[in-house]
């Protein structure tokens, strides 16, 4: 991390067992990934003054929060539930923050207004919360989140509480959102985590157990939770319109609700539960077969995760027990692994860019 961190904490919150160190740099997204009740809600509530550390400090640009109200912190969480005022309109909902610092009245409508345009539901301004479905209402509170200029933005789980229809939208938005800006995302969802945050805290047990580069974490979990949620295989390139080529290898898949254009960075994401395992290249398929190299395989109960290279990229398939000993493989064998392209999952690769939310995060 260059220069002085936005977010320093290093917190305490003995009643909870929360002990942790994390930093958030300018512009940087940072997923705490982790099991219920490891502590990931509780380092929110601390940095959005809603909770008071036992010990230890929380700065925000070099500023010392101690003691600073919640509303006087430049800080704005986002909640699982939008809550929204109920006797209010969602334009006075997003218009609040701004009026309370200060802003005239015609003044905080009218970004009030442009907010709600910009997250989609600009065509709901006049309707009271109760009269939103949960993806408008949450949009709602995207717009009320951002209208306040935060220095640093909290998501506390902001799809849990969405239908899934639904959830694949609010993260395109958030993916637009988040771009450029400051921000830590909990989530026990690995496909978030890759699609919103540059970096991943793993926490277990109130304590950082790992951390790194998504795509490193994701790919290579070390700590127990991660390898259970991720284990993903995770081939980084560029999207030609029908397969990522990277590093030595291409693989064919199915662009996501996040499509990437052809010619840009994508990464294509697929369960090692989707790869099988076979000695010799399969005639004439149309599903993927990527020439890798064994380098360990690691019993599951009765089954066998089967890890290899396809030139620099690390990969695995999970197969039965059965498989592994009538392919006789050991570590060291060369191997096709076969995955059909229906079950690869294609998604344009986070650019850290300028903040402007794109033009296409309207969403249904
Ligand atoms: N209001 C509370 N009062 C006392 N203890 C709490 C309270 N909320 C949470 N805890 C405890 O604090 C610890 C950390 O919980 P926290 O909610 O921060 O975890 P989490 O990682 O956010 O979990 P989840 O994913 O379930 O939200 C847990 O041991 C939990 O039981």
């Amino acid at each position: 991390m260059t220069g002085t961190p936005r977010l320093v904490y290093d917190a305490t919150v003995a009643a909870r067992d929360v002990t942790l160190r994390l930093e958030v740099a300018e512009g940087e997204t940072v997923a705490l990934l982790g099991p219920n009740g490891a502590g990931k809600s509780t380092v929110l509530g601390v940095i959005a003054g809603l909770l008071a550390p036992s010990s230890g400090r929380v700065e925000l640009d070099g500023r010392d929060l101690a003691g600073v109200p919640p509303h006087r912190r430049e800080v704005a969480l986002l909640a699982q539930e939008p809550l929204l005022f109920p006797h209010l309109s969602a334009l006075e909902n997003v218009a609040f923050g701004p009026r309370s610092r200060g802003d005239g009245r015609s003044a905080a409508r009218t970004g009030a207004r442009e907010w709600l345009d910009r997250v989609g539901v600009g065509d709901l301004a006049r309707r009271r919360p109760h009269q939103l479905s949960g993806g408008q209402a949450q949009r709602v509170a995207v717009a009320r989140a951002l209208a306040a200029e935060p220095r640093l933005l909290l998501l506390d789980e902001p799809m849990a509480a969405l239908d899934v229809d639904v959830a694949p939208a609010l993260r395109h938005l958030l993916r637009g959102v988040l771009a450029g800006r400051t921000a830590i995302v909990v989530t026990h969802d690995a496909l978030d985590a890759l699609l919103l945050a540059d970096r991943v805290a793993v926490v277990e047990a109130g304590r950082i157990v790992e951390q790194g580069p998504t795509t490193d974490v994701l790919s290579r979990p070390r700590s127990a939770f991660a390898a259970r949620i991720a284990g993903l295989n995770l081939v980084s390139g560029r999207w030609d319109g029908s397969a990522v080529r990277g590093d030595g290898i291409a693989v064919s898949g199915l662009p996501s609700d996040d499509p990437p254009a052809p010619g840009e960075d994508a990464v294509a994401v697929f369960s090692p539960t989707a790869v099988s395992v076979f000695r010799d290249p399969p005639g004439g398929s149309p599903r993927n077969a990527l020439a890798a190299t064994v380098t360990e395989l690691e019993p599951l109960g009765d089954r066998f995760r089967v890890r290899a290279t396809a030139g620099a990229i690390p990969l695995q398939a999970e197969v039965t027990a059965a498989a592994v000993a009538e392919l006789a493989l050991v570590p060291g064998d060369p191997v096709n692994l076969i995955v059909k392209a229906t079950e690869v999952s294609v998604h344009g690769a986070l650019r850290a860019s300028s903040g402007a939310l794109p033009a296409d995060t309207v969403g249904p």
